[in-house]
């Protein structure tokens, strides 16, 4: 008999266990099954309470003796309690989500919602969005009435919440709608939680709108279906403590700045302070085509390498939990701040001109006189693209001033 889990059909990219194992001690296990072995492992009923994930939460209802006024409503179920062989069905999620909308201060009262996805999460939110006074609800999806191609009918939405899975990992940076068309925006969310930030949240930010992602949907729903499974009420703030803890779990720390400024020995220095895996895009670019960076550059040319940076940049960006070291040049490309911001905090590292290594750097030999160019071309690039700059006057001092920072701020 399962103490409690998670059933769905592929779980490999959930953070649950980890989350209720924060949450209390008791066996949470990942319960994987194709759609006809789910049903016949809901009918056993060897289970004491189970969550349950995409694409069972509707599925689940028929074999529900109960169902909790919320559950109803909404038409779906994420949480599911055996009591003495009665099985009771709940919506967490739908706390979930309110709490992700209030926690990032998002005002829904009277506003205008669009709701990008027709499928169980788009229903719950609906049903959060109604309970906050949202002054109306459009839909758009694949399949529902109104399609994605018609979302330019409602770009007077004031709040936009993402319910389906477009720009989840592996598809980063996909993205259903074009921000820039919104005028009266004021909050976006989504549910989805890995990346940190999907492109859709990543541009609402840089025009300076609220934004939530869907961990704190997913710790809150998690903590609410714990309650259920215990009978036990959690303190207030522990949804805040496993946040933070997911958050500097997952979180990269990438390293941005001029040639020669120390990025990669600092990387190494953090990832041996921090436990996080250090990885070099210039060294993932030399394994990979077997040549050094001076090689590439005579050999093939700028372009060839840019072309090379960007792919290596966009799969390592997708990935967690690593401090990342670039080339002086990644912030050549809007591309590549997209695949580093999505899970990262970003550190701009600045060191004199005059002290900068050059020995092997194909764009820094030629004297300060090419170093200053390249700085005046540069400079407001890395600015743009950090959260954070930090002057590298010592090697160990500024990696441990960048981990400090990296934890009060709780990583990306
Ligand atoms: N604060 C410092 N004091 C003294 N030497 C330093 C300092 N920071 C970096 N260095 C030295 O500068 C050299 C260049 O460092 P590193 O290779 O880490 O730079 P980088 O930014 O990764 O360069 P690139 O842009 O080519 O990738 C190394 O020899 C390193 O030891
Ligand atoms: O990805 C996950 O681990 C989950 C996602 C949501 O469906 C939740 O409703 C479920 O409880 C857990
Ligand atoms: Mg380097």
């Amino acid at each position: 008999m399962i103490e409690y889990g998670l059933l769905g059909k592929s779980l490999t990219h959930s953070f649950s266990k980890s989350i209720h194992s924060q949450i209390d001690d008791y066996d949470y296990t990942f319960i994987e099954k194709q759609e006809q072995d789910a049903k016949e492992f809901i009918k056993s009923r060897e289970f004491k309470g189970i969550n349950v994930t995409m694409p069972y939460k509707k599925t689940v209802l028929e074999f529900c003796d109960e169902l909790s006024n919320t559950a109803k409503k909404i038409g779906c179920i994420n949480t599911l309690i055996n009591k003495n062989g009665k099985l009771c069905g709940y919506n967490t999620d739908y706390y979930g989500i309110i709490r992700m909308i209030e926690k990032s201060q998002i005002d829904i009262k009277d506003k205008k919602v669009l709701i990008l996805g027709s499928g169980a999460t788009s229903d719950t939110a609906r049903e959060a969005a109604e309970y906050l006074g949202a002054s109306k609800i459009t839909f758009v999806s694949r399949k529902g009435n109104i399609k994605f191609d018609d979302y330019d009918k409602f770009y007077d939405s004031e709040i936009i919440i993402n319910c389906t899975p477009v720009g989840m990992y592996p598809n980063n940076l996909k993205i259903l709608v074009d921000i820039e068309k919104f005028n009266n925006l004021q909050g976006v969310c989504d549910v989805i939680y890995n990346p940190v930030k999907t492109r859709l949240l990543i541009e609402a930010e840089k025009k300076g709108i609220k934004t939530s992602n869907g961990l704190i949907m997913l710790v809150a729903q998690a903590v609410k279906a714990a309650e259920l499974f215990t009978g036990k009420k959690y303190d207030a703030n522990i949804e805040d403590k496993i946040i933070e803890n997911l958050k500097k779990n997952i979180s990269n720390i990438v390293i941005i700045g001029m040639p020669g400024s120390g990025k990669t020995t600092i990387g190494k220095e953090i990832s041996k302070i921090s436990g996080k895996k250090s990885v070099d895009i210039d060294e993932i670019i030399e394994r990979e085509t077997g040549k050094d960076i001076s090689q590439i550059f005579r050999d093939y040319g700028e372009e060839y390498f840019r072309q090379k940076e960007k792919e290596v940049i966009s799969r390592i960006g997708k990935e967690n939990n690593q401090i990342i070291s670039t080339g002086g040049g990644s912030i050549l490309d809007y591309e590549n701040y997209l695949s580093l911001k999505q899970n990262s905090r970003i550190y701009y590292i600045k060191r004199p001109l005059d002290k900068l290594a050059v020995d092997g750097r194909p764009l820094s030999s030629g004297g300060i006189n090419v170093l200053e160019k390249l700085y005046e071309q540069r400079h407001s690039l890395y600015e743009n693209f950090a959260d954070f700059e930090i002057d590298n006057d010592n090697i160990e001092r500024t990696s441990a001033d960048i981990w400090r920072e990296f934890n009060e701020n709780f990583g990306a």
